[in-house]
């Protein structure tokens, strides 16, 4: 493996975490990954050393067992946070002057207990509740791969939970349970840290298969920016979108270039029967010309020589037809691999053009209209599950006949993608923008009722002023004319935006450069 490329190197170490069912834990990752690729072991994380000691330690108390364990995980995850605060906390149940007792050695716990009677019946119902509700809530984002955490969950609620509960008992439990919390909770994140790279791992590999593919590397570039932190769904839902985009290009093209493959060794095999069919008549009319020039060498009369040549006149007529034949089959051969390579061109374009308008806009990178409608019914679904507002604003840009007219097409397309690049770094992750037509923009805005949607709106165009659009060396102000609805309840959104359009109609027709709510 030492002379295996980066990339294949992490690739079998990500293949190798699998297969030894290991944590994906960067540490582990790390020691993988030098083994793989022959770099020497320095063992960072003395896991044998540990266990030693944590084998040497008693376990005689209810507290130190807990603590013992929750040692030996941090071990086993080959984490150096958990296995200090695992000892810290081991030394809390350490016998002080000879007393061996669980609860002597803790005397916070002593305060609680003595506390307790008095305070714990106020806080034990409806606090105790709460608290329970709230790791209960917490829960899914811990993930639930690990049996010991689920039972100790189940364990703590299940105390909480009960009438009269045991206030000092709980707060042991507590105690034991934030350990074990904490753990988990950098597990995931190491967990995600792990399947991001991973993600990006993918995109490379893809990448790389698909080099001549301009469209399919803008698309990559486009998911490896999608997946960095910080991760939000709505991110992640743009990795699913532009993935799908590229597997079905990718799908259609293999399909393409299979038939492609098929027709081309039909046609190669029927190329090689024809010039083997020929040469065989060649062969043929050379044995007969000879054959005809020994027989006229031997004639004695010219009545000797007429068969002769009569035969050789009617076999080179039919050497010529065949010939003609060959070569018109041949000829029809060639035009149909012509035809056949025209053809592959122009389904190569049609499905460039088709596949990357899949979802999003090429000029801009924002989502087109198939993408706007998919995020679309996304964003109504989940806003109206949740009761929260959901504000679209349509964006116009004042104009742009003009700047078009005065500096080309090509400066026009710039200032587009100009706004999509200013509009994308001034909304929060969670917004949505999308090409509506030419210069039509709108803007999905989740969790926003109308006045903080026009907000939003004037701060793009402050920020817009603030950026000036770099036409060669000429600064141009780029200004939009918008309006913005608030979806109603039971509202079709398809009206949500023709009212921002109304409304956006009518910030032109007051002057332009202004925002108006519909
Ligand atoms: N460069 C470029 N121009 C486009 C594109 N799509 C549409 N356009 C042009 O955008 C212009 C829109 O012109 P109008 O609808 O008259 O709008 P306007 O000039 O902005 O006028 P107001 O909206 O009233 O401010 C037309 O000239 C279109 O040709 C595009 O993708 N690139």
């Amino acid at each position: 493996m030492a002379d295996k490329k980066a990339f294949e190197i992490a690739r079998e170490t990500l293949k190798q975490l699998t297969a030894r069912k290991l944590t994906p834990t960067p540490a582990n990752y790390l020691a993988l990954y030098n083994e793989i690729a022959g770099i020497p072991h320095v063992p960072h994380f003395p896991a044998d050393i540990l266990r030693d000691i944590s084998q040497g330690l008693p376990a005689k108390t209810p507290g130190q067992q807990k603590q013992k364990g929750l040692l030996d995980y941090a071990i086993d995850r080959l984490n150096w946070e958990g296995v200090k605060s695992a000892l810290i906390a081991y030394g809390g149940f350490v016998p002080v002057n000879g007393s061996g007792s669980d609860g002597a050695a803790a005397p916070a716990l002593n305060v609680v207990a003595a506390a307790a009677p008095a305070v714990g019946s106020a806080i034990s119902a409806e606090f105790l509740g709460q608290m329970g509700r709230l790791i209960e809530y917490a829960l899914p984002a811990l993930g639930s791969d690990d049996p010991r955490f689920n039972e100790q969950t189940d364990n703590l609620l299940k105390a909480m939970r009960q009438p009269g509960a045991d206030v000092t008992a709980i707060k042991l439990m507590l105690v034991n349970y934030s350990h074990r919390l904490s753990f988990a909770a950098e597990d995931q994140a190491e967990i995600r840290v792990t399947l991001l790279k991973l993600l990006h791992l993918v995109f490379e590999n893809v990448a790389e298969l698909s080099l001549d593919e301009q469209w399919l590397k803008g698309q990559m570039d486009a998911l490896m920016e999608a997946a960095t932190p910080p991760l939000t769904l709505r991110r992640l839902d743009d990795v699913e979108r532009r993935l799908k985009d590229v597997i079905f290009k990718q799908k259609d093209a293999k399909q393409r270039a299979l038939q492609t493959q098929e027709e081309m060794r039909t046609m190669v095999a029927t190329f090689i029967d024809r010039l083997s069919q020929m040469s065989q008549s060649t062969g043929t009319f050379q044995q007969k010309l000879e054959e005809s020039a020994r027989l006229i060498e031997q004639a004695k009369t010219l009545a000797d020589i007429a068969p002769v040549l009569k035969d050789v006149v009617g076999t080179t007529r039919n050497m010529a037809r065949e010939s003609q034949t060959s070569r018109e089959e041949l000829e029809a051969l060639r035009s149909r691999a012509l035809h056949s390579e025209a053809e592959l061109v122009r389904l190569h374009q049609e499905l460039d053009r088709v596949s990357s308008q899949a979802r999003h806009d090429p000029l801009t990178g924002a989502l087109n209209r198939k993408g706007l409608d998919e995020a679309l019914n996304r964003e109504v679904s989940h806003v109206r599950r949740k009761e929260l507002p959901l504000s679209v604003a349509l964006l116009d840009i004042d104009n742009f006949k003009k700047l078009n007219d005065t500096l080309g097409h090509a400066t026009g397309d710039a200032a587009l993608s100009h706004l999509a690049a200013v509009a994308r770094e001034c909304m929060r992750p969670q917004d949505t923008l999308a090409r509506y037509g030419g210069e039509e923009f709108v803007i999905l805005l989740p969790d926003t009722p109308l006045e903080k949607g026009i907000e939003a709106m004037t701060r793009l165009q402050r920020e817009l002023t603030k950026r000036f659009f770099l036409a060669g060396t000429e600064k141009l102000l780029i200004t939009f004319s918008a309006g913005v609805a608030q979806l109603a309840a039971d509202e079709e959104p398809a009206n949500a935006i023709r009212r921002a359009d109304q409304a956006m109609y009518l910030a032109k027709r007051a002057g332009k450069n202004r925002v108006l709510g519909a």
